[in-house]
């Protein structure tokens, strides 16, 4: 089945990352059946659907972290995985070390990133306070509340200073005070300039959409590995 989440305005510049005719299968079993999606630069969409619906699936062949097994990925018109330093994943798990401090987290991955060459605009410091956290904390990550938690590992992926952010289940054992401080941070990551231009475009999934409803241009409902409404714009 084939969806397009944003239409096209005719400007292939202005998509961020697409989907053509993709399918991931397992065994016998398909996570994506022949999905076919586009997203514009600047625009955050949000991604809901039932356990098992495939949207991590999604997140993940845009992120390159799968390869589809019919159809192509494209973000900014190339291979996913040729543009993974222009993108940050976010998976269910904050991939923090629970007996670190959050700046020895971040300073850790930030040497992963320049070692594989990637600028790093942001700083680790930077980063944190961005996120509302302070970065002379001494305390290990494994003592912070989940929503601390949260913040930490929504840091360590936007030291990388991402144009294209994806994010799996950034709410998930959130209460609703944290879940709305995270939309808040997400809305303030959407208004930081770029370095040459361009737009920072957010993809997440969730089961609680209406959480991100303040920032959701379109959502997409996905069920049985498709996208089963074109379009449901929230504003
Ligand atoms: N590596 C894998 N091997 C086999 N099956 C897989 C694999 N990864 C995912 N699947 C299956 O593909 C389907 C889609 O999984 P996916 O994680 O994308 O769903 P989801 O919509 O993100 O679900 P959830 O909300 O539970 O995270 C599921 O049935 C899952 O079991």
């Amino acid at each position: 089945m084939e969806k397009s989440a944003q239409p096209s305005n005719g400007s292939p510049s202005s998509t961020a990352a697409e989907l053509e005719s993709v399918s991931k299968i397992y065994g016998t079993f398909a996570a994506l059946r022949n999905v076919s999606a586009s997203f514009e630069s600047g625009t955050c969409t949000v991604i809901v659907g039932e356990n098992g619906a495939g949207k991590s699936t999604l997140l993940r062949v845009l992120a390159g972290l799968i390869t589809p097994t019919r159809g192509t990925a494209r973000v900014f018109s190339e291979s996913p995985h040729s543009q993974r330093r222009r993108m940050a994943y976010m998976s269910h798990s904050t991939m923090l070390y629970d007996e670190l401090t959050a700046m020895e987290n971040l300073n850790y991955f930030a040497s992963l990133h320049r070692e594989g060459g990637c600028a790093c605009v942001g700083s680790p410091e930077m980063a944190l306070r961005a996120v509302g956290l302070d970065p002379n904390l001494t305390r290990p990550v494994g003592q912070y509340s989940q929503g601390m938690r949260q913040r930490a590992s929504l840091a360590r992926v936007l030291q990388t200073d991402p144009e294209i952010l994806l994010l799996d289940e950034p709410f998930s054992n959130l209460d609703v005070a944290s879940a709305h401080h995270m939309v808040e941070l997400l809305a303030d990551f959407r208004t930081w300039p770029v370095v040459g231009g361009g737009k920072r475009t957010i993809l997440l999934t969730t089961h609680q959409a209406h959480l991100a409803e303040p920032i959701a241009d379109t959502t997409l409902n996905m069920r049985g590995g498709q996208i089963v409404q074109p379009e449901a714009a929230t504003k």
